[in-house]
């Protein structure tokens, strides 16, 4: 590899993150949280960002909710709010942020990094953005493989996420690159149901989500 290149700086990003309103948030996991259910849609969320506003590369998250809580709580970690417009639905909210983070830094890259990644690593997501800066458009599929983590855009590239079911078969059929990495486990630990839950405590969660698992009975249920 060059000089130059050895030296040329990484591309800088510009993260949408989306949280639902807590209401309606996690529902999948309404018999394992029980009474902790939007607690936990909130600790996920927030482990999410923490980890995220640590990454090198990452210049800005962009929460997009309409809910205030999580708005405050996550504002306080240092995440920029973007209000959301009510019931537009998931991509819609995620192009919403995209608009602002382009607006604000035209130089970066913007992605749309899931709110269920509570296991997620500074290290791990940093050497996934590398690799995006090599393809306009870039994505992460999620443990199950079906879904999507991450959605990426190089500036000046068409931010089209199509997160919502077989995401992955979606992203990649508009021809965005697949980051098959090794070793990005908590880059694509997403989630969504108990079991879900079970690996990323097994990965290793933020504090956050560790704090109210261990109020779940069905997380501390002997094996
Ligand atoms: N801002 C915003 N975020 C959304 C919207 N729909 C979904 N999300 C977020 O996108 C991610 C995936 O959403 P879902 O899997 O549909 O919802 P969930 O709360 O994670 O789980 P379930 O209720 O079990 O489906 C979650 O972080 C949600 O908070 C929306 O319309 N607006
Ligand atoms: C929205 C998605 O995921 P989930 O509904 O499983 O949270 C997705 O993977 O595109």
């Amino acid at each position: 590899m060059s000089t130059a290149a050895r030296s040329a700086p990484h591309l800088q990003w510009s993260l949408v993150v989306p949280v639902k309103v807590l209401a309606r948030a996690k529902t999948r996991m309404s018999a394992a949280a029980g009474p902790h259910r939007r607690d936990l849609a909130l600790a996920v969320a927030a482990d999410t960002v923490a980890a995220a506003l640590r990454c090198d590369g990452v210049r800005d998250v962009i929460v997009v909710t309409d809910d205030p809580l999580p708005a405050a709580e996550l504002a306080a970690l240092g995440a920029r709010i973007v209000p959301d417009e009510p019931d537009a639905g998931l991509n819609p909210a995620l192009v919403h942020g995209a608009g602002r983070g382009r607006e604000l830094f035209p130089d970066a890259g913007v992605g749309a990094l899931s709110a269920d990644l509570p296991a997620l690593r500074p290290d791990e997501l940093a050497r996934v953005l590398r690799a995006a800066e090599k393809a306009p458009e870039a994505f992460v599929p999620d443990a199950a493989g079906i879904g999507t983590t991450l959605y990426t855009a190089r500036p000046g590239v068409p931010f089209s996420p199509a997160f919502g079911g077989d995401s992955r078969a979606a992203h990649r059929a508009r021809g965005a690159k697949e980051l098959l990495l090794g070793d990005i486990d908590s880059v694509r630990r997403d989630v969504d149901t108990p079991d879900d839950l079970r690996a990323a405590l097994a990965l290793g969660t933020g504090p956050r989500t560790a704090a109210v698992a261990a109020r779940l009975p069905a997380m501390n249920a002997p094996a």
